[in-house]
């Protein structure tokens, strides 16, 4: 019973669930109520071992409707972990942030973890370790923290409690002796009666993974319990370096022990897309070359690096989004369905779509750089990429990429894939956009605008059909309209968990559904090497554009040498 603490649950062990039963009148705790609507422990979600209609009884339905197996499993896994910690048998977890002093550790890794303490997605004796070479104490990443972290009233004594379960410890990353102090912290922090498991969170330049992470291997690994490594991008340079990185790793860990991060797997809409392609008839039958003329997949920010320029300037745009953020979106947009829902089928479908995929080239490129507009409504805007004091005055480092990939399988071929994305842009937004061939044989005196099926991943999620309409009334012309789920109307009492929350409560229970996969990695990188080598070997000089626009307007040109048809007649009413 005990090693299949928060692992991921078989099927066979559904069976075994939900026992105790006489755990069951004590689940519920103050910190549970104030769950929104994702996973909650109330005493009603636990039906008794005898119960065959568990599944049904469920009111967490709307995983259920999703008919995702692995959701499922997720949240049973939690409920059997809880029944089994309060039972008096469960195990401990400590989960250590490397780089604790840092950027993402007080901006997003520090924060979820509270979000999942609050919401009870993680069993109250969890332990939170800080890592990091700065003389600090919980107080002081306390403080950090804060500001990113907002607190509802009432909910004060759960983050107290919180914070009381946090630990600090100083060392560097390069010596043994600090990483066996710290397993000598984290062994004092465990309870040896149970089974403890270790995740460990590197939030750390990629300059000392490879030490890091040999000694974790040396020193740190759990002796009662498994150990889980969460890494985050960049993984690697370019092929060469990210292959040097996985061998590394794969020396050290199982596949099944690493957890490359890719945050946007984690966004309610990315994560919806199985769904929408698979779940729906209507879209199964077209989603092809024969009904679609081309996919654009788009992310923009509206500011620029803001005092990130050094660390950006050594990776660029390509890097930073297009490789890892937009190819993950592609691959569930283009991969063929797959056996199951299980994690491992769903990875094997995106290897076998990025196969398909060759290394793209320079004409099928454009690149960019902002420069600051004078007139520009904010001191940011004033600046260009190259006026960051961290910014080399000479680089030529993207900050904005248009590509076309080409995917040469059956489905496929001769629809383009356009990724676009930049920094300093007119605004922030993260799509997928689907759009359709023209209406063979049109039959009205004006030719219809294409289709399009838009996904927004952000702000606002939405998806959207744009399509022809008879105009309302005695008239029999036709404009364009559309069909429009946004959820902020048809979900209004949705909570929508971060992209963090979800994976990192992912790595708890042992699902690596949305994580990426070594071969998955090699895949993407021999795409993109190519392209990046050409591009720095020869110092390809990027288009410049200014601040607040929408990019170069030869992004529009490769677009509409690709099939993507802009008509600019399109309107939509903001105020319904
Ligand atoms: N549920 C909702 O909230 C809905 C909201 N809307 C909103 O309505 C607005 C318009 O809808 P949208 O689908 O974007 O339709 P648009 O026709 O405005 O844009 C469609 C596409 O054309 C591109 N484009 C824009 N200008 C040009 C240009 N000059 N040359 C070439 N390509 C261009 C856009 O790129 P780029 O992104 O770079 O501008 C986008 O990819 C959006 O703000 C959208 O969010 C629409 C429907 C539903
Ligand atoms: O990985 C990264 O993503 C962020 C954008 O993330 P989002 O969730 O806010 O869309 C980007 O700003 C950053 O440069 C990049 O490294």
């Amino acid at each position: 019973m005990l090693s299949s603490c928060f692992s991921a649950v078989s099927e066979q062990e559904e069976s075994a669930l939900f026992s105790p039963p006489e755990a069951k009148n004590h689940l519920r705790s103050p910190r549970q109520e104030s769950l929104g609507g994702i996973l909650s422990f109330s005493s009603e979600s636990v039906p008794s071992p005898s119960d065959s209609t568990a599944d049904t009884m469920d009111p967490l339905a709307v995983h259920d409707d999703c008919n995702q197996k692995g959701l499922e499993l997720l949240i049973k896994s939690l409920k059997k972990i809880q029944v089994e910690y309060q039972s008096g048998q469960g195990c401990t977890h400590i989960f250590t942030i490397f780089g604790a002093s840092g950027d993402l550790a007080k901006k997003k890794i520090y924060p979820t973890m509270w979000a999942l303490y609050r919401d009870s997605l993680i069993p109250e004796n969890t332990q939170v370790f800080g890592y990091a070479r700065s003389d600090l104490k919980v107080e002081d990443i306390r403080k950090k923290c804060e500001p990113y972290i907002k607190l509802k009233s009432g909910e004060e004594e759960t983050f107290e409690k919180f914070w009381a379960a946090n630990q600090y410890v100083r060392g560097t990353y390069d010596k043994r002796t600090d990483f066996e102090h710290l397993n000598h912290a984290l062994t004092r922090a465990e309870d040896n009666k149970r089974e403890n498991n270790r995740i460990f969170y590197l939030a750390l330049p990629s300059s000392v993974f490879m030490e890091s992470t040999k000694h974790i291997r040396e020193t740190c690994m759990a002796e009662r319990g498994w150990t889980r490594v969460i890494i985050e991008k960049p993984f690697g340079y370019d092929a060469d370096s990210s292959e040097k990185l996985s061998k590394h790793l794969s020396g050290l860990f199982t596949e099944e022990q690493l957890y490359r991060i890719d945050h946007y797997l984690g966004k309610e809409m990315v994560q919806n897309l199985m769904t929408l392609r698979f779940a729906n008839n209507l879209y199964t039958r077209s989603w092809d070359r024969d009904s679609i003329a081309s996919v654009t997949i788009t992310f923009k920010e509206p500011f620029g690096t803001q005092g990130r320029g050094g660390y950006f300037d050594q990776s660029g745009i390509i890097r930073d989004i297009l490789q890892n953020h937009l190819l993950q979106i592609l691959c569930l947009a283009a991969m063929e369905k797959p056996a199951s829902t299980s994690p491992d089928d769903i990875r094997d479908e995106k290897v076998k779509v990025l196969k398909t995929i060759p290394a793209i080239t320079i004409e099928d490129c454009v690149l960019g750089q902002y420069v600051g507009d004078p007139n520009g409504k904010d001191e940011d805007s004033k600046l260009g990429y190259k006026d960051d004091d961290t910014v080399p005055k000479d680089s030529v480092t993207p900050t904005y990429a248009a590509l076309v990939l080409r995917i040469n399988n059956e489905r496929w071929e001769g629809v383009p894939f356009i990724m676009r994305a930049g920094k300093a842009l007119n605004e922030r937004k993260a799509e997928l956009r689907i759009q359709y061939r023209d209406v063979p044989g049109n039959i009205f005196s004006k030719t219809p605008s294409r289709n399009e099926l838009v996904l927004r991943v952000q702000p606002n999620e939405a998806i959207y059909c744009k399509m022809m309409n008879k105009s309302p009334g005695m008239s029999f012309t036709m404009e364009e309209s559309e069909l429009d789920l946004t959820y902020r109307n048809r979900y209004a009492d949705a909570k929508l968990p971060e992209a963090y929350e979800r994976l990192i409560l992912d790595v708890f229970v042992g699902s690596q559904m949305h994580f990426v996969r070594t071969d998955e990695l090699r895949e993407a990188w021999r795409i993109f090497t190519p392209i990046l080598h050409k591009i720095e070997g020869e110092k390809v000089q990027p288009i410049p554009y200014k601040y607040g626009t929408r990019g170069p307007k030869e992004a529009d040109e490769l677009a509409a040498k690709n099939n993507f048809v802009y008509t600019g007649t399109y309107s939509w009413n903001s105020d319904l």
